[in-house]
């Protein structure tokens, strides 16, 4: 532990220099250990905060997000500092916001009550809600909220620098790329804002069908990618059907229904970015051009002959 103002320089520099909201908190909570000499941090997130990680903790801090301290309730009722004392030592509950709601709560325990080691949470505090606004503002579709391209990008690089392990734990089993169908008629017919509303609602389809766990993307213009969660293929069905329904339910007596083509894939040990998304979008125009308002998996299409094998040279420098 070091309180030394170029440690704490140093802590506050490796904060922003995080591009993403997961090693972001990561970082978070580890220049808290380190500064204040504390072992159990969690960041908490508040209601369905798209994007950003659901709950981390200090290494081996096991915490009953059932049944947390009062001083996180307190926290988020008051929007401000909710501290639980025990002694000399105590919990302290603050505030992350956005639009002044509070979205996170930074949780510390066992923390030294005084006011340099309150001032100083309550500084890695701002410095994180800052940060954590610009990199979500870089990494999210300003029409939709989901993430952008940028963000697949990064995504995709981490996934398969992990692969062989993430594989296995099968996080990302699927790809699902899909396109609304004959979108240039219906900005042609009812405008590009009308178009605009039709991207949102979509999107709003997407937040319901997907959960928090997928990755959802606007990849741009009228694509869309989703990165989902472990699931059988007779749950991705399901989803797609349901995301076609909703997406239905968009409907204008100029252009019918609005309708969506899918293409999809899974991931495996021998896919690369490339490969993966070479596939999904085979499968993609497969759907396109039979007939549209449709999905195709692209393994099917590939064992009944419908495909051609897709070769990508591993050696291809992708991003
Ligand atoms: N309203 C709106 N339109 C956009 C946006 N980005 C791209 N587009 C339009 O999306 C349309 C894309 O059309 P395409 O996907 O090429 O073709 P399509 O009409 O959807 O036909 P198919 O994909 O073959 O079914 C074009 O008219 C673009 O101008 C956007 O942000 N807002």
């Amino acid at each position: 532990m070091s309180s030394a103002p170029e440690h704490i320089l140093n802590s506050v520099a490796s904060i922003t220099e995080q591009r993403q909201l997961q090693s972001l908190a990561t970082c978070l909570i580890e220049t808290i250990e380190q500064t204040l000499g504390v072992k159990q941090v969690a960041v908490i997130n508040v209601g369905d905060l798209p994007h950003f990680p659901k709950f981390l903790t200090s290494t081996d801090f096991v915490l009953a997000l059932d049944n947390p301290p009062p001083c996180v309730q307190r926290c988020i009722d008051t929007g401000k500092n909710a501290i639980c004392e025990q002694d000399e030592r105590c919990k302290v509950a603050l505030p992350v916001k956005m639009n002044d709601a509070v979205v996170k709560v930074l949780l510390v325990y066992d923390l030294d009550l005084n006011n340099a080691n309150l001032m100083m949470l309550q500084a890695f505090a701002r410095i994180y809600e800052n940060f954590a606004r610009v990199v979500l503002d870089s990494q999210t579709d300003g029409l939709t909220g989901l993430l952008n391209r940028k963000a697949y990008d990064a995504r995709l690089f981490h996934l398969f620098s992990h692969i062989r392990t993430e594989t296995r734990r099968a996080p990302y089993f699927w790809m699902l790329t899909f396109d609304i169908d004959f979108f240039k008629k219906i900005n042609d017919t009812l405008g590009h804002l009308y178009g605009d509303e039709v991207l949102l609602r979509i999107s709003r389809a997407m937040n319901d069908c997907f959960s928090d766990d997928d990755a959802l993307f606007r990849f741009g213009g009228d694509e869309f990618v989703v990165l989902l969660d472990n699931k059988s293929q007779h749950e991705v069905e399901c989803i797609c059907r349901k995301l076609m329904a909703d997406v239905g339910k968009v409907h204008h007596e100029k252009t019918g229904p609005v309708t969506l083509s899918i293409g999809i894939t899974s991931l495996t040990l021998e896919d690369n970015p490339m490969s993966v998304m070479m596939k999904a979008d085979k499968a993609l125009y497969f759907a396109k051009d039979n007939g549209r308002n449709r999905w195709a998996f692209y393994h099917d299409l590939f064992h009944h002959g419908d495909l051609l094998p897709t070769q990508i040279d591993d050696d291809i420098e992708l991003f």
